[in-house]
């Protein structure tokens, strides 16, 4: 199921950035950083009264004179509504109420989008309480004091942000039509891709109900099997600072792979693989989505014998943290083995939804103890008792052991790769939780 997306728009200077941090710095942060992928402090996943969610700091506006700072938080507050459900609009109770404010406010206002208005700076409620006040002037309903430095007021306004976030409903409306996010840099093809799709096959353009964001999802049949296709391409926002360009590209990321179950990473292949490359497919790794790299504009490339060997090794290491990632490689102009694509994300979805019996998993969990003896710390060996698969999507499995802390990342790994050996779970990432119970069986 996908997780509400939160995002926090505010003037610059007014806490956005240490409310992001108290956030995901004291509550439990879920995901950890992908090794070797430098994480912009962009999004984190948080999770407050058993409901999990992604945050997303709108941040950085550079203040500089009045007009620019007011129409790069438009631009911020429009990247908020495209992207979030539910968004924390944060005010400085010192500063007070600005004009600035006001017109975001009313943006947030027309967009119908749940905002929480937080005031922020309010570190002695007392003395501040009539200032706070003066901010049911927005119009976006009551304002909720914080010190985001004190770590004051987070608990209510995580309440109220909550409160917005859809029932737990179990399934999801339209979730038996598999859903394909097409992310990638700007200019690798993303638009390009979809068109040669939609042409090829037979289509059917809409808009989902039900999805409020204004990205278009495509619907296209193929096999008399429909595809909802994700696109993040053509960025509107236009903005002179490459910093932002790529904020809004990672937030607009972010968004797509946590809708989605499949998430084609295109990769330009005249330019070979970037730093930002490995940013994205970071993103789909760490929300357990399906992955499938593509290597597009392959007409460009010069190609002998080993060209598609020296391409798939040199992307494999770059990104090594998903090597169950399947490799395509495309051209969206000529339209060479698209058609690949479909079968490709196929793979994946079955990969996704395999659920291996507990029986069959604890032989080859047998078989791999055997095989390779599990590590010891200060004379105390681990103990492996039994493992068990608990979901799907993506596949989760419970070990259960002596001592958490003597699994080591690198015996995980393993078991991994013997899983894998087994029962393939192409294009997937798979996730363990490590349990601990007694000796004698008791949890
Ligand atoms: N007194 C007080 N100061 C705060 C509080 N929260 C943040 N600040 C201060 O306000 C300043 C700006 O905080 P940031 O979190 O960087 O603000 P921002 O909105 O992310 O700023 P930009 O990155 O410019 O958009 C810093 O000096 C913080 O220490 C608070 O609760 N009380
Ligand atoms: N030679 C070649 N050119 C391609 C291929 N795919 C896309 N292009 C070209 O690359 C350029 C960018 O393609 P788009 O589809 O607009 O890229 P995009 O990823 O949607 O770009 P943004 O909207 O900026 O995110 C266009 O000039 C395309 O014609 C390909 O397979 N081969």
């Amino acid at each position: 199921m996908s997780k509400p997306i939160v995002a926090i728009v505010g003037r610059p200077n007014v806490g956005k950035s240490t409310l992001f941090n108290a956030l995901a710095g004291e509550m439990i942060s879920i995901v950890k950083d992908t090794p070797g992928v430098t994480r912009d402090r962009i999004y984190a996943d948080v999770s407050w009264l058993d409901r999990d969610f992604t945050i997303i700091d709108t941040g950085g506006i550079e203040p500089d004179s009045q007009d620019i700072i007011l129409s790069q938080m438009r631009e911020q507050a429009q990247i908020a509504i495209d992207s979030a459900d539910v968004i924390i609009f944060i005010t400085d109770v010192r500063q007070g109420l600005t004009d600035a404010d006001s017109q975001v406010a009313d943006m947030l206002r027309k967009s119908r989008r749940p905002v929480v208005l937080a005031v922020n700076k309010v570190d002695n409620y007392k003395s501040q309480q009539m200032d706070v006040y003066e901010f049911y002037n927005l119009g976006i309903g009551e304002p909720f004091p914080i010190s985001a430095e004190g770590k004051q007021g987070i608990g209510d306004l995580l309440d109220a942000v909550v409160s917005h976030f859809p029932e737990h409903s179990g399934e999801e409306e339209d979730s038996e039509i598999p859903k394909i996010a097409i992310v990638g840099k700007p200019n690798v093809g993303k638009s390009s891709i979809i068109n040669k799709l939609l042409g090829e096959n037979r289509v059917i353009v809409s808009d989902i109900p039900g999805t409020t964001r204004d990205a278009v999802d495509t619907t296209i049949t193929r096999n008399g099997k429909d595809y909802i296709f994700i696109d993040t391409a053509g960025l509107r926002r236009k903005s002179k600072i490459k910093e932002d360009i790529e904020r809004y590209s990672i937030i607009r990321t972010v968004s797509a792979v946590e809708r989605c179950d499949v998430a084609v990473l295109m990769i330009d292949a005249a330019e070979g693989i970037t730093e930002q490359d490995a940013k994205i497919a970071g993103i789909a790794h760490d929300r357990g989505k399906g992955l499938i790299i593509a290597v597009n504009k392959w007409d460009l490339v010069e190609k002998d014998n080993s060209t598609m060997k020296t391409y798939t090794e040199k992307i494999r290491s770059v990104l090594s943290f998903a090597p169950y990632a399947e490799m395509l490689y495309i051209s969206a102009k000529t339209g060479q083995r698209l058609n690949k694509l479909f079968d490709a994300v196929d793979q994946v979805l079955e990969s996704q939804s395999l659920r291996v019996p507990t029986g069959v998993l604890n032989e080859i969990l047998t078989e791999a103890i055997a095989m390779q003896q599990p590590p010891s710390d200060k004379g105390r060996r681990l103990k492996i008792f039994y493992m068990t698969q608990v979901s799907i999507k993506p596949p989760t499995f419970v070990i259960f052991v002596n001592d958490r802390k003597l699994m080591h990342f690198s015996y995980q790994r393993y078991l991994e790769n013997r899983i894998r050996d087994s029962f393939g779970f192409q294009g997937t990432a798979i996730h363990f939780i490590i349990r601990e119970r007694q000796e004698n069986g008791e949890s």
